[in-house]
Order: C-alpha cells, then structure tokens, then sequence
C-alpha cells in the first residue's frame, strides 16, 4: 500500500511535470519560427520576424566577445540584442561549421532566435591551425607559446576569422557571417588586458597587436568588426527588401 502511494505521487508530480513542459512549449511555439512553412523564402522569415520577434539572443560565455559585439552593433540595429550567457561545447571542424553547430545547439536550448559566434586563428604556416582550437592553445601554452609554435617557419602569417551564424527557428536553414583579417603573428606585447585581446597577432598594415590597439581602433578593422556588417547588411536588407516589393 505504501508503495501504492508513493507510486500515486510519482505519477500526479510526472503529469504536473508534463503538462508544464507542454505549456512551455506552446508558449515558445508562438513565439519562434517553428510553425512556418519550410518552403517560406528567407525575406519573409525575416520580415515576419520583425513583426512577430524585436528580439534576437546572443549566445555566448564570454564577456569580453559579448560587449565588443554591442559596441560594434552600436545603435540603430533592428532588433533588439539580448544575451545568455552558456558555454557552448567547442567544437571540432572548419570556421563555419563549427559556428553552425553551436548555433544549433543554442537554438534547441534557447527556443528563440539566436546568434552565436565563433572565432579562429589560423596559422598558415600549419594549414590553418589552431584555428577553432585557439581558445584551448591559450589555455595550454599562452600567447607566449603560440608565438614560439612557428618557430623555424619563415611564414608567420594568419588570419583571424569570426563567424557569426544566425538560426530563427529552422536548424537547417542556418545563416553564417563571416569576417576575417589577415596579419601576422608576432613576440607578444601590449599588455594583456584581463585574458581578452591576447593573441600575438598584429593586422596587416598596422603597427600594433590589438592589445596595443584603443577598442575603437580594433573595432574598425577586426575580424568581428567585418562579420557584424555583414550580418548587419543582411538584416536591413532583407527588411528593406520586402518594405520595397510590398510598396510597389
Ligand atoms: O585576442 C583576442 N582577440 C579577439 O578578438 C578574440 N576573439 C576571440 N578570442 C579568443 O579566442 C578564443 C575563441 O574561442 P571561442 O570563439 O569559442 O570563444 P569563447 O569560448 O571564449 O566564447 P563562446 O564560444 O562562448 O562564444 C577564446 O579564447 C577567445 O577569448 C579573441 N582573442
Ligand atoms: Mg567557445
């Protein structure tokens, strides 16, 4: 009997538990994309986006990447960004693909239009490497190391990468942006500025690694700098887009 009971309780807790996930559910479902047609061209998701959503989540656990993102975004975007601060699992793959899984995955945990980004130093003296592993070479063996890693190439070029991807609700319509700046990899210096700002690298025809540089300055030539604008076109584009074609 008393197993009876316990069993009684269990069940009425899973059902309320249920009902709760399916309420949650319905809520998310009326805000996401997930009821539109999957045949819907990409303007009208955007644009039924701008009147459904003023909304997009960055997702990303690092503090420095999310405020120089805002800086760069600056006023006047379309939607408002918001963030959620997850650390998503670094992934193993080209630039884009990497971006495009974390985008996923953030998606399925966010329910809502989201952004990520994911950012790569390539060397290609290594054909590319670290490349999306920097984040762990850093960790390992500092900015010093990465450095000494091209000692005895006569190659110290690379190029930084960001890639932006974008998912409104269908996980495999994924938008990826993407700036790069090409350099080259130097002694480290420049002071490092609270573990943000500490690769070794300096951009073609400037004279300072970024941690040398003003943040305004970094701004106007990094690679996250050229991937927000792209992204940035997309968006207005795409709303000025259709505002254009419903106007004629
Ligand atoms: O000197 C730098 N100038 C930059 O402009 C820059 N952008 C990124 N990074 C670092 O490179 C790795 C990327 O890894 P990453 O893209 O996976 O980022 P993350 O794991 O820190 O955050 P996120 O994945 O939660 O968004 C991490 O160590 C970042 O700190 C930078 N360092
Ligand atoms: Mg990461």
């Amino acid at each position: 009997m008393k197993n009876l009971f316990k069993l009684l309780a269990f069940s009425s807790r899973k059902v309320k538990a249920q009902t709760a996930v399916r309420r949650s559910d319905q809520r998310s479902i009326s805000t996401t994309f997930t009821s539109l047609r999957k045949d819907q061209p990409e303007e009208d998701v955007v644009l039924e986006m701008s009147q459904q959503h003023s909304e997009i989540v960055f997702v990303t656990g690092n503090k420095y990447k999310l405020r120089e993102f805002t800086q760069i975004l600056g006023e006047g975007f379309p939607y408002k960004i918001t963030h959620q601060g997850i650390d998503l699992p670094e992934y193993q793959g080209e630039p884009d693909e990497v971006s495009r899984l974390k985008c996923k995955l953030a998606y399925e945990i966010i329910k809502r239009p989201v952004i990520v980004e994911d950012t790569c130093l390539c060397f290609n003296a290594l054909g590319g490497l670290p490349g999306p592993y920097v984040k762990h070479f850093l960790e390992k063996v500092g900015p010093d190391g990465l450095f000494k890693m091209l000692h005895g190439f006569d190659d110290h070029s690379a190029v930084a990468i960001a890639s932006i991807a974008y998912c409104n609700g269908n996980v495999d319509k994924i938008k990826i942006f993407q700036g790069m700046t090409f350099g080259t990899i130097v002694n480290p210096r420049g002071g490092q500025r609270l573990g943000w700002n500490v690769w070794p690298f300096i951009p073609d025809g400037c004279d300072k690694t970024f941690a040398e540089m003003s943040p305004d300055a970094k701004n106007e030539i990094s690679h996250r700098k050229r991937a927000v604008e792209v992204m940035r076109k997309y968006f207005l584009e795409s709303i000025g887009h259709k505002s254009l074609s419903g106007a004629c």
